[in-house]
Formats: C-alpha cells, sequence, structure tokens
C-alpha cells in the first residue's frame, strides 16, 4: 500500500485551531489539485454516522482532547489509499498533532517533504473561531472547548514543529494576512517544491 502512495508529495499543514488551515488548503486544491485530508473532517464525518466508535470520539472531541493516535491515522491512510491513483499530493490537515503522531504517519506511510506552519496569535485564533462557532454548528467552537483546544496546541502540537525545523521542511506562513496574502506565501512555498 504504502508503495502505491510512495511518489506522491505529502505535506503537513500544522498550526493552531482556528488558524486557518483549512481555509488554506481549500485554495490548494483549487489552484494545484492535491487532495486535502482534514483529519478533524474525518473524524466529525465518523461522529456524523452516529457509529459506536463516532460517540466515543465525540466525547473526546466536545472535550477538546485528543482522539487515540491509531484511530485517526488509520483513517487517513485508509483515505491516501482510496486517492492514491489519482492524487499528485496530499495536504494532511491537522495532524500531527504531536510529535508521535508523526513518527509514526512516517512509519506506516511515508515522509513529508514540507510543513506548512500557518501562524496566527492566540487572540486571533479564538476571534476566528467564535465567529465561526455562530455557524459551524462544532460542538468543539465554544470559548470553554477553544480555550482547551489552545492549551494543548502550544503543548503538544508545537513541539512538532520544533521537530521538523531540523530538517528544514518547515515554512513559516504569516496568516494574520488577508487570506489571499497568505494564499500568495503558501503558492510560494508549494511551487518551490521540486
Ligand atoms: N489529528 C487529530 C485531529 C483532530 N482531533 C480531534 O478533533 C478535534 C477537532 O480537530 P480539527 O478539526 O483539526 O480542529 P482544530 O485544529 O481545533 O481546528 P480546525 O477546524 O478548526 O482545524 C480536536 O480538538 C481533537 O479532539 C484529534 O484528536 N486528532
Ligand atoms: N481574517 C481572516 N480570517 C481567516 C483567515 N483564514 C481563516 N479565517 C477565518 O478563520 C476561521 C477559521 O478558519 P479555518 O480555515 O476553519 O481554520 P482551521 O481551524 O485552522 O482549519 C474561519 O471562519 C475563516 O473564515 C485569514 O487569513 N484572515
Ligand atoms: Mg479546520
Amino acid at each position: 500500500m504504502a508503495d502505491k502512495i510512495k511518489d506522491a508529495k505529502i505535506i503537513f499543514v500544522v498550526g493552531g485551531p482556528g488558524s486557518g488551515k483549512g481555509t488554506q488548503c481549500e485554495k490548494v486544491v483549487a489552484k494545484y489539485g492535491y487532495t486535502h485530508l482534514s483529519s478533524g473532517d474525518l473524524l466529525r464525518a465518523e461522529v456524523s454516522s452516529g457509529s459506536e466508535r463516532g460517540m466515543q470520539l465525540q466525547a473526546i472531541m466536545q472535550k477538546g482532547e485528543l482522539v487515540p493516535l491509531d484511530t485517526v491515522l488509520d483513517m487517513i491512510k485508509d483515505a491516501m489509499i482510496a486517492k492514491a491513483d489519482v492524487s499528485k499530493g496530499f495536504l494532511i490537515d491537522g495532524y500531527p498533532r504531536e510529535v508521535k503522531q508523526g513518527e509514526e504517519f512516517e512509519k506506516k506511510i511515508g515522509a513529508p517533504c514540507l510543513l506548512l506552519y500557518i501562524d496566527a496569535k492566540a487572540e486571533t485564533m479564538v476571534m476566528r473561531l467564535m465567529k465561526r462557532g455562530e455557524t459551524s454548528g462544532r460542538a468543539d467552537d465554544n470559548e470553554e472547548t477553544i480555550k482547551k483546544r489552545l492549551d494543548l496546541y502550544y503543548k503538544a502540537t508545537e513541539p512538532v514543529i520544533a521537530f521538523y525545523e531540523s530538517r528544514g521542511i518547515v515554512r513559516k506562513i504569516d496568516s494574520e494576512l488577508p487570506v489571499d496574502e497568505v494564499f500568495g506565501h503558501v503558492a510560494k512555498a508549494i511551487d518551490a517544491l521540486k
């Protein structure tokens, strides 16, 4: 299976909750035709299915905690295999959430060629999420859960960026700018890939 995906580019999209990962990924899909896999969306789809597993996931997500590593990784892997024949590249959005998740991904699937670090200030992220919460219907877009997601991001996910920085594949993107300007920088990072 892993050989099928071997030649496709793998891009990790990492940033805090509400930093704009999903927004930028959509634009990358439109311009480059890459496959966007949001780990959060995959989990929410499982929740919507009403399965037993979905109900367990919902309880974890509502608290802003991390779902067990194997669960998310299996979902990502299955989604990648399903697209392997047609995809030139994969945007892995919202994963890895902790260094261990990155290590397991590489063991089971492959190495990323780029990590897009979507960076916004904490207060910006909170503001965006509160706004998104007015219409998103997401059980975790509320003040209390947002705070927990942010705390966990700084504690568990930021170390992921340092881990890949030592490999020279991190591109830090200032996500305080207007969406199209942010995308300009994202596109530059992708164009630089060979
Ligand atoms: N690799 C992942 C991705 C998501 N989650 C769970 O799913 C929730 C929502 O994830 P996601 O959609 O990625 O949300 P955020 O990054 O917080 O924000 P977003 O839409 O806003 O990217 C997380 O809080 C977490 O409980 C997880 O455990 N592990
Ligand atoms: N002003 C501004 N808002 C943004 C930008 N990017 C995303 N948003 C808004 O911020 C919210 C969170 O964005 P989203 O892409 O869902 O972030 P994610 O949680 O990182 O996936 C959404 O409501 C977006 O409309 C940006 O560059 N500028
Ligand atoms: Mg998102």
